[in-house]
């Protein structure tokens, strides 16, 4: 689906990582690990199409992602860091807002299968970290795209909630779709795919 050749990372005139070379194929999982500053999150800004500076090529099946911006943008779901709610409104009401192809039902579900269930109408202003994660990561159970991209999603989930989002992962890759993560902590999924982003520092910097 994704291929990475040659690819590198510049932030303020320093090199974050060179080199790198992947494919992210259907039904794969893969983890982005790394240290601190490592440029875990610069790397998946550069996959999502957000950061368009990088060095080397970016490949959406098979074909520079210049000229097919629109339908990589079609297939991509990015979760980031952040959760990206607006916490003036309700789960419910920043659910319609992200997915509002779906129905009234599907809403439901979603919210119900997340854990969510009697916090529907509730202002994300008063929910918990683990709940506004939980708001974004509703997202996933409406997702038509094959590409998902998340940036940390188990931070402030709890255990079940951790191991509720690897299954997820599972059944999104066994369904033909790849999901690719940073996250700190090791998912527990059989043939997880890993890039170990700290072996791609170059040893001199620029500037
Ligand atoms: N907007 C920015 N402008 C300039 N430099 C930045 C910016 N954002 C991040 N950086 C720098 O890029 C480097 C990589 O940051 P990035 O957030 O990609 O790391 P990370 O591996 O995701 O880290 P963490 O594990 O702490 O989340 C860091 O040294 C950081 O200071």
């Amino acid at each position: 689906m994704l291929e990475l050749r040659d690819f590198s990372c510049e932030r303020d005139n320093r090199l974050l990582f060179a080199g790198l070379h992947a494919s992210f194929s259907a039904g794969e999982i893969w983890h982005i690990e790394g240290p601190n500053g490592v440029g875990k999150t610069s790397l998946l800004r550069q996959l999502t199409g957000i950061s368009r500076e990088f060095g080397g090529e970016l490949l959406w099946q098979g074909r520079p992602i210049n000229s097919c911006r629109y339908d990589f943008a079609s297939a991509l779901l990015y979760i980031g860091h952040q959760p990206g709610i607006k916490t003036a409104l309700t789960a419910r009401e920043n659910l319609r807002g992200y997915c509002p192809d779906a129905s009234a039902s599907q809403v439901e579900q979603a919210l119900t299968e997340i854990g969510l269930y009697g916090f529907e109408d509730v202002g994300c202003y008063r929910l918990s970290a683990g709940q506004l994660r939980r708001v974004a990561l509703a997202r996933l159970a409406l997702s038509t795209q094959p590409m998902w991209m998340l940036d940390e999603p188990f931070t402030a989930l709890d255990i079940q909630a951790v191991a509720a989002l690897e299954q997820r992962f599972v059944e999104h890759a066994a369904s033909g779709g790849c999901v690719i993560m940073t996250t700190h902590q090791k998912p527990h999924i059989d043939s997880l795919k890993v890039l170990a982003l700290g072996e791609y520092i170059p040893e001199v910097s620029l500037g």
